[in-house]
């Protein structure tokens, strides 16, 4: 038998029926890289603000069958992957497992530890689903493997330029402007989950990593293209970054330009696709009278998308340290794309 091979899947994890919609708020606003206060004061504000917003989410979550189909994504994304890297060359030969690890619902990565602890992998990726680099997403994700005592990684620290994310994506757009008759004028709406723009100001290089992204992804679409990088899914009273999407759609109403709207920095489809960029923006859009509303769906399982996870995952395991890739054993060695004060000097 060859080498084995375990891949986690770090991401955000959603509710999977109506009961679990208020503990799921409850465990992502308890987390300290989202509620940035102290201990005692973030758990009294997770239990109020979840409370809060709970029934809002229901109804959210109702229009999607009550939970987030966000799991069963990353189950079809993880069967995939485990193909793609043992059809690279070196890899036929190798027991790879894919484990999802969620970050705010089952299965928590709590459960991805005891699983992985049980394969006896000779080597552990950790790979998020998160193509830019948050201290939100994916160090909060790093944070919860090392608290629940997972063992030494590997880790993919983000690839928000990487071949075959960017040619997936500009494929998905292509095909969504093509299928509507390939209209002359046209504004893409780069649209990301934004953060607080406290978070930026902290050294967060989520922002910096999604206008790579966008930069990475013109020179692949028409000239005539424009182009717009817009932050969605506000939340709470602070200042986020912006513009907003919602902002820019008013925009496009006033410049008469029709609008491709791409979700840049989610990798499967929920909640923040399927009812915000669906539902509610079109509906803008459609009342503010902007002359097309398109909307390139998200990558899922699409071929040269899988195909470049495989390729960042074996290219670290095979030691040629990808320019996006750092190390954890414990300690996270920088990467040269996020460096970040807390993972430099580790001397273990
Ligand atoms: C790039 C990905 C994401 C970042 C960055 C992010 C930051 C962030 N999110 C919230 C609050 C909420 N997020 C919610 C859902 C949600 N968020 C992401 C991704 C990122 N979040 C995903 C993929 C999902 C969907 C999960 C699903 O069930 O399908 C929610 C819950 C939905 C709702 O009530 O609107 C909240 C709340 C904050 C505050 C934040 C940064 C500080
Ligand atoms: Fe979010
Ligand atoms: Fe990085």
């Amino acid at each position: 038998m060859g080498q084995k091979i375990a891949i986690v899947l770090f991401n955000l994890g959603g509710p999977d029926g109506p009961d679990s919609v208020r503990p799921f708020l409850k465990n992502l606003f308890s987390d300290p890289a989202i509620i940035r206060v102290p201990g005692p004061l973030r758990w009294f504000l997770a239990r109020l603000i979840s409370t809060l917003r709970a029934k809002s989410a229901r109804a959210n979550y109702a229009k999607m069958g009550g939970g987030s189909p966000l799991v069963p994504e990353t189950l079809a994304q993880a069967e995939a992957l485990e193909k793609a890297v043992k059809a690279r060359p070196g890899y036929e030969q190798a027991e790879v497992k894919t484990f999802l690890a969620m970050r705010y619902w089952k299965p928590f990565v709590k459960d991805a530890i005891a699983e992985v602890r049980a394969f006896k992998p000779d080597e552990t990726v950790l790979l998020p689903l998160y193509p830019q680099f948050s201290t939100t997403t994916t160090d909060s994700s790093l944070q919860a493997w090392k608290d629940a005592g997972g063992g030494p990684a590997k880790l993919i620290c983000c690839y928000p330029d990487a071949p075959g994310f960017i040619e997936a994506h500009a494929e998905a757009v292509l095909e969504t402007w093509q299928a509507a008759g390939a209209p002359e004028k046209v504004r893409i709406l780069w649209s990301a989950h934004g953060l607080p723009e406290k978070i930026i100001e902290d050294g967060d290089p989520y922002q910096k990593q999604v206008e790579e992204t966008v930069a990475a992804l013109r020179p692949l679409l028409p000239d005539n293209f424009e182009h717009s990088i817009c932050y969605q899914s506000r939340v709470g009273p602070v200042k986020w970054i912006g513009p907003a999407t919602e902002t820019e759609i008013e925009r496009a109403a006033a410049d008469r330009i029709g609008i491709i709207v791409v979700p840049i920095a989610f990798v499967s489809e929920h909640i923040e696709t399927l009812v915000e960029l669906d539902e509610e923006y079109r509906d803008v859009a459609d009342e503010l009278g902007v002359p097309f509303y398109l909307r390139a769906p998200a990558l899922g399982t699409r071929a040269k998308f899988i195909d470049e996870l495989a390729r960042l995952t074996t290219e670290l395991l095979q030691g040629h340290e990808p320019v996006l890739a750092a190390r954890t054993t414990g300690c996270l060695v920088a990467c040269p794309a996020c460096p970040r004060a807390p993972y430099g000097g580790c001397a273990a």
